[in-house]
């Protein structure tokens, strides 16, 4: 819809900016940054505007050719400049098997037809253009705030009132850095993230001290914190000899960690996907002897270093073979952080008409700054488990260039603002982070962190 034919539609258009400048300025002047703004004080243009943006259905990939700025759109190609060509190619249920579930999945829910068509919508330079309002809203000045409220409604409806947050910071947080944090460094930020009300904390890894030098101490850490109460603290097996030395040190829970890609797999754990998932049998059969829970994980679900894009279904086959095992939960890993909203949708839509949503996690990498709203699309697919770690750290020794993992401080301030619960304090847990970002020597991956840690050296100098 052009603006022009519409001159009061436009005045209305402006009146609304120039209305939620004003309010923003004053928000932000009174707020201070201490916290984020909730759904229920922003305009509601923004609102729209957000649904607009967090459209699920707005671009999906093409399996066979997912270079990271690639997307189709139901059988368009669309080029990194966001502008989508009509071809011709036929793609079938059997080239896209998520694609029957969206439609079934699509009637009658929050997660319906109409967003899933919105990514027919031209986008330029990365701003959607206003079709949005055109072809599936009809925003006019007539539009009423029920409209609006109901927008928002089914925005905010699959979003799930708690989310359960995995911390694995000292795991996967650490595993890669260089210099060995001491033992006494690693006990100590677990204690302090427990302190914070996290009850999933990723304590460390039963592998090979030759493959990860780092987390040689996983004895001596479990250890030491295995009877901290009422916390969960997993740790990795990635055999049956390693799952016997963390029951022995005191394990209570551990997880399993499998790969969509063959590549990765055999980098990571020297051996492919099927000895992978034998190996990983045994492990569970063992577990479940002891009635101790097995959480897997899946790497590589939307990229790999070496194969590059990673068909959804090759995901959802190893998630189902993780769960049909009796993984108690399989937590879906962007392990190089390669995946968009775009990427991230038709994934989870193939791996849930396997596995049932309640029982996946999410576990995001920020390399291209997309994991928050990666999370956010998960959560209105339904899941309500995510990982990450305390100031970003991390990144996989055996996938080259993957940066750290979101941050839970940012994850913590997005939830907070969406009105979900996640038993976490901020301060805390903003507390523990600056005590491992200070042993590192680096700043805080956080924005969250280092957006409080501004305004309270500016507050300092008033
Ligand atoms: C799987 C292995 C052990 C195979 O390693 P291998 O060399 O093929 O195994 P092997 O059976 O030939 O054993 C070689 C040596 O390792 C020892 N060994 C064997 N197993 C263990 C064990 N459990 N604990 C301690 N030692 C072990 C074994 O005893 C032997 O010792 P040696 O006789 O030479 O002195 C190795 O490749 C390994 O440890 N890999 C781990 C790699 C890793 O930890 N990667 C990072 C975690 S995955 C990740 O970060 C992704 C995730 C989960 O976060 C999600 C995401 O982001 O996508």
């Amino acid at each position: 819809m052009g603006f022009e034919p519409y001159p009061s539609l436009l005045r209305f258009f402006l009146r609304t900016l120039l209305g939620f400048s004003f309010l923003l300025t004053i928000h932000i002047a009174m707020s201070s940054l201490e916290e984020p703004l909730g759904l229920d004080k922003l305009p509601s243009m923004n609102t729209m505007d957000r649904i607009q943006r967090f459209s699920s259905g707005a671009c999906r990939p093409r399996v066979d050719n997912l270079g990271m700025g690639q997307c189709w759109i139901d059988g368009r190609s669309c080029s990194t400049s966001n502008s989508c060509n009509e071809d011709n190619e036929e793609y079938t249920a059997e080239t896209f098997p998520w694609r029957r579930h969206t439609r079934s999945l699509s009637r009658g829910d929050s997660f319906n037809q109409k967003n899933m068509t919105m990514g027919r919508n031209s986008m330029k330079f990365g701003m959607i253009d206003n079709s949005f309002c055109a072809s599936d809203y009809h925003y006019s000045p007539k539009s009423n705030n029920k409209n609006i409220q109901d927008m928002a409604f089914r925005f905010m409806k699959g979003i799930p009132k708690f989310v359960k947050i995995v911390e694995v910071g000292p795991r996967d947080g650490l595993q890669n850095e260089k210099n060995i944090v001491p033992t006494d460094v690693k006990i100590e930020l677990i204690h302090r993230l427990a302190s914070s009300g996290l009850s999933v904390i990723e304590a460390t890894s039963f592998v090979s001290p030759k493959w990860v030098p780092q987390l040689a101490d996983a004895k001596d850490v479990m250890q030491a914190v295995h009877n901290l109460g009422g916390i969960r603290l997993p740790v990795l097996t990635p055999n049956l000899k390693g799952f016997e030395a963390a029951i022995a040190a005191g394990a209570r829970e551990v997880a399993i960690f499998a790969a969509a890609s063959e590549s990765f797999t055999k980098s990571n754990i020297n051996c492919s996907i099927g000895e992978s998932l034998a190996r990983y049998r045994a492990v569970t059969r063992a577990a479940k002897e002891l009635s101790i829970p097995v959480r897997g994980y899946v790497s590589c679900v939307i990229g790999c270093p070496v194969e590059g894009p990673i068909a959804p279904s090759k995901v959802a086959y190893v998630a189902k073979e993780l769960y049909d095992m009796g993984c108690f939960e399989i937590s879906l890993g962007d392990t190089i952080g390669v995946g968009t909203p775009g990427t991230v949708v038709p994934m989870l839509l193939a791996v849930m008409a396997v596995v049932p949503a309640e029982k996946l996690a999410v576990h995001f990498h920020d390399t291209y700054g997309q994991s928050l709203p990666n999370i956010l699309v998960s959560l209105q697919m339904g899941i309500s488990a995510v990982d990450s770690s305390v100031s970003g750290l991390g990144g996989c020794p055996y996938a080259k260039g993957a940066s750290g993992n979101v941050a839970t401080e940012d994850v913590v301030y997005m939830l907070n603002g969406l009105g979900v619960n996640t038993n976490v304090d901020l301060g805390k847990l903003m507390s523990a982070g600056e005590f491992i970002s200070k042993h590192l020597g680096r700043p805080s991956g956080s924005k969250t962190a280092v957006a409080f840690s501004r305004v309270t050296a500016d507050a300092s100098k008033i």
